[in-house]
């Protein structure tokens, strides 16, 4: 080979940075439509509180060099387990905005904005290890990143005043869950864009890479990782774990 083509195929002293995974864990929500009395991810469920169960899994992952829990400012529920957990207490008024200030606190601590983030509500506490890895597993190799979601499994309807308006083609159609992962750079440039009007619109990660240009892979889940929204959503919680417990 001559050294002028080895050169261009190898950079003299050039060798890539591995790129880290950090868990950036939104936990600032009051879980409204929860209806309880205190903030949803601080309810037990099967023993332990949704927010601990979500930690769970994530601490199962080797790839996560560190598992970002953000709070809301001057929460006194979230006792902070040992490293590689780590609390910010930057909590924003959106869920958005409790991601964009935990991207923040990242790179203030060293992370580099080609290091991926892997973003999960804390409210999503039936995540397993084994998600968590499919998703890193096909995002690694891939320029933008990508979500784990759900094809509709229903018949979808548009609706005015309470009736039906239309049907909706449901092919293609797919239900966003997370963790959502992305480059962090890329992420907090996503959402910097959408700081003035308050990150309306905003209600994923996904959302804010689409509307920078991107088109963010999706990687099938699972519908045990549901959101736990309304009270109902607890008893079905509750039922999973301790299945999977008994197993
Ligand atoms: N300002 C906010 C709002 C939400 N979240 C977090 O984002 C996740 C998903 O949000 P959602 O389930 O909608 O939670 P809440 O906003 O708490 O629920 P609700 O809309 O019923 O009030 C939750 O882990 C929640 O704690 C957050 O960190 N900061
Ligand atoms: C991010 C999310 O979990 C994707 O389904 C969801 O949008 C968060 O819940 P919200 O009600 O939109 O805050």
């Amino acid at each position: 080979m001559s050294a002028t083509k080895m050169q261009l195929d190898q950079p003299t002293g050039h060798t890539e940075k591995p790129r880290k995974c950090y868990a950036l864990l939104p936990c600032a929500g009051i879980g409204s439509r929860a209806g309880t009395a205190q903030p949803k991810q601080y309810e037990p469920v099967a023993g332990q509180s949704m927010v601990e169960h979500t930690l769970q899994a994530f601490a199962s992952v080797e790839r996560t060099v560190c598992i970002l829990v953000v709070v809301a400012r001057g929460d006194s529920f979230f006792q902070c387990p040992a490293p590689p957990v780590a609390v910010a207490h930057c909590g924003g008024q959106t869920r958005a905005e409790s991601v964009f200030n935990g991207l923040d606190w990242l790179l203030a601590q060293g992370a580099d904005p080609q290091d991926w983030v892997l973003v999960h509500d804390a409210a999503r506490c039936l995540i397993t290890p084994a998600q968590i890895n499919a998703l890193i597993d096909a995002c690694m190799p891939d320029p933008v990143g990508g979500l784990l979601a759900l094809p509709l499994p229903d018949t979808l309807k548009d609706e005015r005043d309470g009736r039906v308006n239309s049907t909706i083609d449901r092919r293609q159609k797919w239900l966003a869950q997370t963790p959502q992962m992305f480059p962090i750079g890329a992420l907090r440039l996503a959402l910097a864009s959408h700081l003035e009007t308050g990150f309306s619109g905003i209600t994923d990660e996904s959302s804010a890479m689409e509307a920078s240009g991107h088109r963010p892979l999706l990687v099938p889940g699972s519908a045990s990782n549901f959101k736990v929204t309304y009270p109902e959503d607890f008893a079905l919680a509750e039922a999973v774990l301790a299945a999977r417990a008994s197993a």
